[in-house]
């Protein structure tokens, strides 16, 4: 089994929201490996954060994702900082990926004052210029399906990733 598609971009590109509609427009189910996370753990992802660590956060990560790729048939989001793994890349080079790029203008806005994620914290405008600018080529290097979200609705986002998968 692998994912139908699976889900990938900077906080704020829309994964969890997108991948939602994805799922619901083809009739299968979603998840978002933050979700399973914050499952396992028990908590909420900024406690993993406070109390753990982030380097635990990304060990629950990459064993959700690693997991959820050979076992999870839907749509399947990530968190924006899971492609940082090099052995998590690796073993998305073998599934559809879809990259919903963002502007950092766009992703500001929609992150808001960054609550729910502990990274944004502090500077959410300047944390993402560098989250965005570290990132890009990472999401880049991995995305068989790049779409660009700035200004568009997320139904529509959402027709364009499904037309794609069918
Ligand atoms: N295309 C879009 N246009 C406007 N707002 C959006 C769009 N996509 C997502 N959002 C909003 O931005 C916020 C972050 O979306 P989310 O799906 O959680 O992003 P991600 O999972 O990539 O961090 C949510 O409030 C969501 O409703
Ligand atoms: O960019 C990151 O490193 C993170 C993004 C978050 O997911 P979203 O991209 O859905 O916000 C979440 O996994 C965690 O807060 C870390
Ligand atoms: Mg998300």
């Amino acid at each position: 089994m692998a994912p139908v598609a699976v889900v990938i971009g900077a906080p704020g590109a829309g994964k969890t929201t997108i991948g939602g509609l994805v799922a619901g427009l083809l009739g299968v189910p979603f998840v978002d490996t933050d979700a399973i996370i914050e499952a396992e753990a028990g908590k909420p992802i900024p406690e993993i954060f406070i109390d753990d660590g982030e380097d635990a956060f990304r060990a629950l990560e990459r064993s959700a994702i690693a997991t959820a790729l050979t076992e999870f048939s839907g749509v399947l989001a990530l968190g924006g900082g899971a492609i940082l793994h090099e052995g998590t890349r690796d073993l998305l080079k073998q599934h559809t990926v879809v990259y919903l790029s963002v502007e950092l203008s766009d992703a500001v806005k929609r992150v808001g004052l960054g609550t729910g994620r502990p990274l944004l914290a502090m500077n959410p405008r300047a944390t993402l210029k560098y989250l965005l600018d570290q990132r890009r080529p990472l999401y880049s290097s991995v995305a068989t399906h790049t779409i660009a979200t700035d200004n568009r609705d997320p139904s529509d986002i959402a027709d364009e990733v499904a037309g794609l998968l069918k």
